[in-house]
């Protein structure tokens, strides 16, 4: 198990959004890193800037100070190693469930004949092997969204950055796609970071950070992750 493996380190990266009197400081300096293995929840109400530090990690962004670097992905920014689950689904809405989740891999260049299969494997990951000929306008919200976590998970990702991923769920339905998260983090040996603004959410995960403000609140850590060895002292944040 590469339980200790960096896959993403932020160095002091921030990010501000215009200039002068406007200026927004979306990010402040944060400083952390995730690993192989990590189940982490990034909590925060809105604006505090944790979508920015997603789009930072996952190369979306870049810094205005600082930097992100990906010491255990071979490609700097990573493509496909970094997969990105959206707030919305923003399915294709002509395309069947199977073709959403196929069309990321097509678009890569995979043959079609592939990329379907490795689609109705994600789909599988996702318990919506039944969905996978439906068209978005067909599916429930909670349906959507497994076929646009399938979308990212047939790419195979080592890191999977989840936006929001239950912002626009009632609970239950919610908890059900973190369930989905975690089980197919497992199946895919990835490691997983979802932000919210819900503390049940949060807790679901193995460990807990925050953001106020713009600023990375130290984490908590909930319990050890499992399978990997037991946290250093002094992890940031
Ligand atoms: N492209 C942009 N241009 C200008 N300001 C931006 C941009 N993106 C984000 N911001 C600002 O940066 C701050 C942080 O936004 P961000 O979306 O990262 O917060 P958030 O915690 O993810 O919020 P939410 O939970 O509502 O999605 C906000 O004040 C926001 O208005």
């Amino acid at each position: 198990m590469t339980g200790q493996e960096v896959l993403v380190r932020c160095e002091d990266a921030a990010r501000t959004f215009g200039r002068g009197p406007t200026a927004v400081v979306a990010v402040h300096g944060a400083t952390c890193q995730i690993r192989a293995g990590d189940r982490i929840a990034i909590a925060g109400p809105s604006g505090s800037g944790k979508s920015t530090l997603l789009h930072l990690m996952a190369a979306l962004e870049k810094p205005t100070s600082g930097q992100v670097t990906w010491p255990g992905l071979s490609q700097r920014p990573p493509a496909g190693a970094i997969g990105v689950v959206f707030q919305g689904p923003s399915l294709i809405p002509a395309l069947t469930a199977v073709e959403n989740a196929a069309l990321p891999l097509v678009l890569a260049g995979v043959a079609d004949s592939a990329a379907q299969l490795r689609a109705a494997h994600a789909l599988a990951l996702v318990d919506a092997t039944d969905l996978a000929n439906r068209l978005p306008e067909e599916l429930s919200g909670g349906q959507a969204q497994r076929v646009a976590i399938a979308r990212v998970l047939a790419l195979g990702p080592r890191l999977v950055l989840a936006d929001e991923p239950t912002g626009q769920l009632d609970r239950t339905t919610g908890q059900h796609i973190i369930d989905v998260l975690l089980t197919a983090a497992d199946e895919l040996g990835a490691a997983l970071v979802v932000t919210t603004h819900d503390p049940t959410v949060a807790q679901r995960l193995t460990e807990q950070w925050a953001m106020h403000e713009g600023r990375l609140v130290p984490a908590s850590t909930a319990r050890p992750p499992a399978g990997t060895e037991p946290r250093q002292k002094g992890r940031t944040p």
